[in-house]
């Protein structure tokens, strides 16, 4: 199991500072939606170049041309990227080709798929790398969590499973429970006094459960 660290701050220089401080207890780092729009595609590249033994993902979220916005971030140093379960297949594809020829990886985000289970097996049919369970943030301030998908699609599909949304230290363990390939950590880490002290107590939880 491992720990990514979602970094949603809108500046290079605040995320570059919090990879830094918690990179020792970090398996993927992730430049956030946000960041990778406010900052674009040089931060790939920049945060690799400090960061070359760790896995960077970039969530890109994509919705259209899949194949030709994974590229620029395969090519600037992505390992992985994400593309939106509910964009059209041949999308989900287009990245999923990309990932293909640059040895890299593809998670398909399950955010607002209304039958997570048949799209989680059709995105496994074509070659994705992983089916990422989301509650979005605007979801998370509705009250929404993604244990109950999580739990759901743990038992429906064979495809690896990234998990998102709000996780904290109090709701670590139910996540870890359901074995996912990957925890993803925004707010409760980058939001925290300490990212640092934070992140070392999730990672110890997730090396133990691993
Ligand atoms: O992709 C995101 C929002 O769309 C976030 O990066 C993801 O939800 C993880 O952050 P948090 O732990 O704060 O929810």
């Amino acid at each position: 199991m491992k720990l990514q660290l979602a970094i949603d701050v809108l500046t290079s220089e605040e995320a570059l500072v919090l990879a830094k401080k918690t990179s020792k207890y970090i398996d993927i780092i992730e430049i956030g939606t946000p960041l990778i729009k406010h900052e674009g595609v040089r931060l790939i590249s920049l945060m690799k170049a400090l960061h070359p033994k760790k896995e960077l993902l970039v969530d890109l979220k994509t919705m259209d041309v899949g194949e030709y916005e994974a590229d620029f971030c395969f090519e600037a140093g992505a390992d992985i990227v994400t593309v939106l379960g509910v964009a059209d297949i041949k999308t989900i594809e287009g990245a999923i080709v990309s990932a293909k020829k640059h040895g890299k990886k593809v998670v398909v985000d399950m955010i607002n798929v209304a039958d997570k289970i048949t799209r989680a097996k059709e995105v496994a049919e074509l070659g994705a790398d992983y089916v990422g369970i989301h509650s979005g943030i605007d979801q998370q301030n509705a009250g929404q969590s993604p244990l109950a998908d999580l739990k759901k699609l743990s038992k429906a599909v064979d495809i690896p499973l990234v998990v998102a949304g709000g996780i904290n230290l109090d709701t670590l363990d139910e996540i870890i429970a359901c074995k996912p390939e990957v925890v993803v950590v925004g707010g409760a880490i980058t939001g925290a006094k300490n990212p640092k002290k934070i992140a070392k107590k999730i990672s110890k939880k997730i090396r133990k459960a691993s």
